[in-house]
């Protein structure tokens, strides 16, 4: 049961301070914008170094050519999930797998999933603010088919949509789920929630987990505690 935690820090300083209260545990973690734009590709050496599996989320979306081009380079870097938006399009996912498989060069591909609606995007926002007329269940529907149908191996979607995909997609089309917060905790910037617990009965295949574990006062226990109720050990 995978759980991906999000290293949404500043710099490899306050990366190295979090990653101390885990000793020798190989975790699963994210790299984002803020720690890869800060770092760079070092970033990512420094982790798979140590042993450590690593999604490195910049949800490209740009014209085909230049996602095809950013992701054989990224390619390069040895990581084990990438990720687009898939408002991108067919020709725009299409094109980020030809980059990846160019620029990994008979090695293993990293897996390559499609952003559909973000988890702080709320019914109203769609309608109000982005003027997308359908439900947001249709169009997190609708762009994970576009992301089958280009090959990709999965979505980001809120753990809400993962049964209604799985039918739709299929079982073995990956869900990865961020938007997860423990009862207690607030939801901040996030709409589309649910605990570890809550994941787990829909059936998602990865959670992403940020701010209740890097910014607790301990960040081993609370780790523990959200791996504990995604495994089914704790509800
Ligand atoms: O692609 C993502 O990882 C992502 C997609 C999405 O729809 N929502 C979302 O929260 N994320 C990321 O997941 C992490 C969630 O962090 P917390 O809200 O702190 O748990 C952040 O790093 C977000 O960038």
């Amino acid at each position: 049961m995978p759980l991906i935690v999000a290293l949404d820090f500043p710099n490899k300083q306050e990366v190295e301070r979090f990653l101390y209260h885990f000793g020798e545990e190989r975790l699963y973690v994210k790299v984002g914008m803020e720690l890869f734009y800060k770092e760079g590709p070092s970033i990512i050496a420094d982790l798979k170094e140590k042993g450590h599996d690593v999604f490195l989320d910049l949800k490209l979306h740009d014209i085909p050519n230049t996602v095809k081009s950013a992701m054989r380079s990224l390619a390069d870097l040895g990581v084990d999930m990438v990720n687009v938006h898939a408002a991108g399009g067919i020709a725009m996912m299409k094109a980020a797998l030809e980059g990846l498989q160019e620029g990994t060069q008979g090695k293993k591909r990293p897996l390559c999933i499609a952003v559909t609606q973000l988890t702080s995007t709320s019914e109203e926002m769609m309608n109000r603010e982005l003027w997308i007329e359908k439900s947001l269940i249709d169009t997190v529907s609708h762009y994970a088919k576009l992301a089958k149908e280009s090959g990709l191996d999965g979505v980001v979607c809120s753990t809400l949509e993962v049964p209604m995909l799985k039918e739709h997609c299929g079982q073995d089309f990956v869900t990865v789920t961020p938007g997860i917060r423990m009862l207690s905790d607030d939801t901040q910037d996030q709409v589309r929630v649910a605990t570890p617990a809550r994941a787990r009965e829909l059936g998602s295949d990865y959670i992403v987990v940020g701010r209740s574990i890097t910014k607790a006062e301990y960040p081993y226990q609370a780790y523990q505690m959200v791996k504990q109720e995604w495994e089914g050990q704790r509800v």
